[in-house]
């Protein structure tokens, strides 16, 4: 049977490529039409592998019916089918993502995003450290639709640079690529936002909190989880006190 890191991993190049072919096949219809088939095709193609290859596992999709048989369930699996679907819609950019994690008694155990217009597909199955960074100023990934004030009132404190970019998934990953040091987001997102970045992030050695420095925590009832920091280990104190200061205005 193909492991779990191995089965995410081929799940998010799928997806990927399926979107890319939808993409492709619609190209120059509205955009807005064309989110709701990105998201669509790319749901269904989850839910129906995910229940050939893991008939006994749950799943939270962004797209689907939250069924709560998760929520007593050993396993589950969080998947966001299409992540930047604003930027999917929009011709020529490739700042979208494939999030694909499984959950297991209490914490993420695998997970991968894939960046199908990349044509890359990051995956906890690799533990390669993130590549390095060029030190001072701090660069910090942030929505390029709605960058949350908050980050901006860090980037000032920090003398950081905002680099903007649609996704979670593309943003967690440009940490690992060492393009930014840190993502860092407040004020709005869901499990399926971060769980699978999260869980290739860290299988990197990378620090993942919530902004306060708690653990991140998934399969809760509410999946509401509206805020992380994803970011080089060496910086996170930097990053995290930067936020308490902040917090404290
Ligand atoms: N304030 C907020 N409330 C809810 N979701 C948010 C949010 N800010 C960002 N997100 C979600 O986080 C993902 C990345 O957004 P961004 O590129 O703006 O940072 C998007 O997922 P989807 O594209 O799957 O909807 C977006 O919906
Ligand atoms: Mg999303």
């Amino acid at each position: 049977m193909t492991d779990d890191h191995t089965l995410a991993a081929e799940l998010a190049t799928a997806a990927g490529d399926l979107l890319l072919r939808t993409r492709d096949q619609h190209a120059g219809i509205d955009p807005k039409e064309l989110k709701d088939i990105g998201d669509q095709v790319a749901h269904d193609f989850l839910m129906a592998e995910l229940a050939k290859a893991r008939p006994q596992d749950a799943v939270l999709s962004e797209e689907g019916a939250d069924d709560h048989a998760r929520l007593t369930a050993a396993r589950v699996w969080i998947v966001d089918p299409l992540d930047g679907t604003r930027e999917f819609s929009e011709a020529g950019r490739d700042d979208w993502a494939v999030h694909v994690a499984l959950w297991q008694d209490g914490q993420l155990v695998a997970g991968a995003v894939g960046r199908p217009a990349k044509d890359v597909t990051y995956s906890s199955a690799d533990n390669a450290p993130a590549a390095g960074t060029t030190g001072a100023p701090l660069r910090l990934a942030v929505s390029r639709s709605r960058p949350p004030e908050f980050v901006t009132l860090l980037a000032d404190h920090l003398g950081a640079e905002l680099v903007e970019m649609g996704s979670a998934g593309v943003k967690a990953m440009s940490v690992l690529e060492g393009q930014t040091d840190a993502y860092v987001h407040a004020g709005g997102q869901y499990e399926w936002d971060s769980a699978a970045p999260v869980a290739v992030a860290s299988a990197h050695g990378l620090h993942t909190s919530r902004i306060d420095g708690s653990r991140l925590v998934y399969n809760n009832e509410n999946p509401y989880l509206p805020d992380l920091v994803v970011c080089r280990p060496e910086v996170a104190e930097t990053v995290l006190e930067g936020i308490r200061a902040v917090n404290r205005g």
